[in-house]
């Protein structure tokens, strides 16, 4: 797996990877729902976010400003276009890494037209001058813009047109207090529920006129880790199979074959995860063993068994981090097939025997 510093573990070629690959763009325009109607899950975001636009409508004024928190791939993006195509108004597309200057933001900003709304993704990642040029852009529509430097610079004063900042980041708890209490609405969007990824990958299928059965549908639904993104890049890899080695048609045998040929299994974990379990129960007995044991026994980076197999771990309830190491879970052994060594058992590597 590669690394790069400035992001972290590449997760790009992972098929169960949350963060968007190339394909994944290319296609996920043509299956993003267009309006709150079609949004599909995320019930209380949904009715919160109903509110508060079709007020602002009422009002004939701009919404407010709306903070939308999850992890990658539950939706963020796409709602900030429906909060747009709702209020009738143009989008902006920009993220915080984009903005190295506040001239960066300052630029965006005073080409805003009225009512537009201005989506900064990963907004938690905005340099510092641009986050407090920010503060006073959202509170007051003005920014100071400075001319010149040392102590010649001085300040002018730029009216902007009321707009929408629509800010998107993984985790709220990141952003300063200041940052956050500007938003007067913050959604928190949680991973999906297998009956609400079935009515994504249903209505994603229908889209893409792919044939696919109740059971098909519920197969790869439990896959796909609880993310509407994976869903539909499973779906796609589902359907090449289904087209070259069945009628193009998918059923839950198509779909469980399809998905074993491309190693997710059943629970949505895929080579990484499994391997990473498999060490940490038959070499280390289940553990406790720490983090870089761990990874020198997968042969991966630290960073990659931590950031990128762990989360999704313990999300399951698979593994823990615990202050004396990681430990395998009761689930853990049972996801594996393997017995876990009885209580005074000595951990000679030789605990996690297959069940015969
Ligand atoms: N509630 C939903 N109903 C149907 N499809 C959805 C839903 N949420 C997301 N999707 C689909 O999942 C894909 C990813 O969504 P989106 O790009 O909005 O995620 P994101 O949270 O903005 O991700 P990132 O943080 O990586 O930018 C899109 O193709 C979209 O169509």
């Amino acid at each position: 797996m590669n690394w790069d510093e400035t992001t972290g573990p590449d997760t790009e070629e992972r098929l169960v990877g949350s963060a968007a690959d190339g394909e994944d763009q290319a296609v996920e325009a043509a299956l993003r729902p267009k309006d709150l109607e079609e949004f599909i899950g995320q019930e209380r975001v949904r009715e919160q976010l109903d509110l508060v636009l079709r007020a602002a409508r009422a009002r004939g004024a701009t919404a407010d400003h709306v903070l939308l928190s999850g992890a990658p791939g539950l939706g963020k993006t796409t709602l900030s276009m429906i909060i747009a195509a709702e209020m009738g108004a143009p989008i902006r597309i920009t993220s915080g890494p984009a903005i190295q200057h506040a001239g960066d933001l300052a630029a965006i900003l005073s080409s805003l037209q009225e009512g537009e709304v201005l989506f900064l993704d990963e907004i938690h990642r905005m340099s510092r001058p641009a986050e407090e040029m920010l503060y006073m852009a959202m509170e007051d529509f003005r920014v100071d813009v400075i001319v010149g430097k040392g102590p010649g610079a001085t300040a002018i004063p730029l009216e902007l047109p009321p707009f929408t900042l629509v800010g998107a980041t993984t985790r709220a708890g990141l952003l300063p207090p200041p940052l956050r209490d500007r938003f007067g609405f913050t959604g928190h969007m949680d991973f999906y529920e297998p009956a609400e990824l079935e009515r994504v990958i249903h209505r994603s299928a229908r889209l893409l006129d792919v044939e696919i059965d109740i059971e098909g549908a519920a197969e790869i639904a439990g896959r796909s880790r609880g993310t509407p993104r994976i869903a539909n890049r499973l779906l796609r890899r589902v359907r090449d199979y289904a087209q070259v080695k069945a009628d193009g048609h998918i059923t839950r045998e198509v779909a469980g074959t399809a998905l074993a040929v491309y190693e997710v299994d059943a629970r949505g974990l895929d080579r990484l995860d499994r391997a990473v379990l498999q060490a940490l129960l038959k070499l280390f007995g289940g553990g406790p063993v720490g983090l870089s044991t761990l990874a020198v026994a997968v042969g991966e980076e630290r960073e990659t068994v931590e950031e990128v197999a762990e989360p999704f771990l313990v999300r399951e309830g698979l593994l823990a981090r615990t202050p004396r190491g990681r430990v395998a879970t009761p689930a853990a052994w049972a996801h594996l097939g393997l017995v876990p060594p009885r209580h005074g058992e000595a951990n000679n590597g030789q605990a996690g025997l297959f069940r015969s």
